[in-house]
């Protein structure tokens, strides 16, 4: 079974702090879907409420469009994942998955067939009889997970449970769980503060900071299309430009900077708002000579490898620092520190965003 959850309207205040604000969002029936933010910005909460640790302070949680208010956490159709597995080391594995199955009174053979076709599902079938202290801790992961399904929830709550393993085990787990979702069809809330993971795993992504839902949109979107600076610059990097709106026409606008005046696309509510000019490194240029429109004289400072893509920083006159990432398709002629470059880029891949920009989690 599966299940949509609906949050309209919901707050959470802790004495006077308001920790979620006004969230209002529909997560469908077999649906992906993360919540993506800075350290504090209320998502844990929000997986609290859902699955009934913590009571909204207003708003209605609709869990297959019935009102959960009376509903307590054992009786949710939820399953709760964390970072912390809470796994027992010395039993074997597949007892761990049963766990869930035997507190409900289910016969020890309906517990084991239960438990080997889960042990398939998340591609482990040979480990029934092994103890969980003989796992990889990817392993123990995927024993997390089939116990979480062997209750059968309709909707699976996972709070940063990746954040433990190394980054090459992180990365694989991405592709696993987003498997283990399509297979079940079970609703994904996820929550994470790693772009990474939210875009590579979601069919859609909400992204908070204090407390607020700042845009729920398809990963593509929130990284082509940024709702507002929050989000550009949480999502991905940047070139970022102070600057004013210096006359509009149509989809696009003049922006004056400090860098020079430039031709960009207008993002949403950007009238009469604070803005700023934000530009992917991946959609610049450097070339050698002046381009006709949006051309700013740098001086190359520094060339950082980074396997497949090369990153290229520079200075303008302004004293701003600007990147460019050139793809290593073996081609590309690499500039060196020092040389006096042209930094051009495409009107249609400049964005005038309004709002603050996030301070990046040094681990994210
Ligand atoms: N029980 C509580 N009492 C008071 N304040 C709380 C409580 N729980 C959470 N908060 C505060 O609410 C805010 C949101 O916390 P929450 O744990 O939801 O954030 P988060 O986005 O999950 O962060 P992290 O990624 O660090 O876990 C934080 O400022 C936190 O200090």
């Amino acid at each position: 079974m599966t299940a949509g959850v609906d949050l309209d309207n919901v707050c959470a205040d802790f004495g006077t702090f308001r920790a979620v604000d006004r969230v209002n969002v529909n997560i469908q029936p077999g649906e992906f879907f993360s919540f993506l933010g800075p350290s504090g910005c209320g998502k844990t909460t929000i997986l609290r409420m859902i699955s009934g640790f913590t009571n909204p302070s207003e708003g209605v949680i609709r869990i297959g469009g019935k009102d959960m208010k009376n509903t307590r956490p054992n009786q949710r159709p939820t399953a709760l994942i964390f970072q912390n597995l809470a796994l027992f080391p010395l039993m074997p594995v597949w007892e761990n998955i049963a766990f869930g199955l035997e507190v409900r009174g289910v016969d020890k053979n309906t517990r084991r067939a239960k438990a080997e076709e889960l042990l398939r599902l998340v591609d482990l079938p040979d480990a029934a009889d092994k103890r969980v202290s003989q796992l990889s801790g990817g392993q123990k992961q995927r024993v997390a997970i089939a116990r979480a399904l062997a209750v059968e929830p309709d909707v699976m709550l996972l709070d940063e449970p990746l954040s433990a393993l190394d980054l090459k085990l992180r990365q694989h787990m991405r592709a696993e769980l987003r498997a283990i979702q399509k297979r079940t069809q079970v609703t994904f809330i996820y929550i994470t503060h790693d772009q990474g993971e939210a875009l590579a795993m979601s069919d859609r992504v909400g992204v908070m900071s204090q407390g607020k839902l700042q845009q729920v949109a398809t990963p593509r979107e929130i990284y082509d299309a940024p709702a507002n600076g929050f989000v550009a610059s949480f999502v991905g990097e940047n070139n970022i430009f102070s600057g004013e709106v210096a006359g509009a026409e149509g989809a696009f606008a003049t922006f004056r900077t400090a860098s020079g005046t430039f031709q960009a696309r207008l993002g949403p509510n950007t009238t009469g708002a604070k803005t700023r000019l934000f530009l992917r490194p991946e959609h610049v240029t450097l070339q050698a000579g002046p381009g006709a429109l949006n051309s700013i004289p740098v001086e190359v400072t520094d060339v950082a490898f980074e396997g497949n893509f090369i990153s290229i920083q520079s200075r303008d006159s302004s004293g701003q620092m600007l990147v460019a990432e050139a793809r290593n398709d073996g081609a590309a002629t690499v500039p060196k520190p020092g040389e006096k470059l042209h930094m051009v880029f495409d009107p249609a891949h400049a964005l005038i965003l309004a709002g603050d920009t996030a301070a990046k989690d040094p681990d994210a």
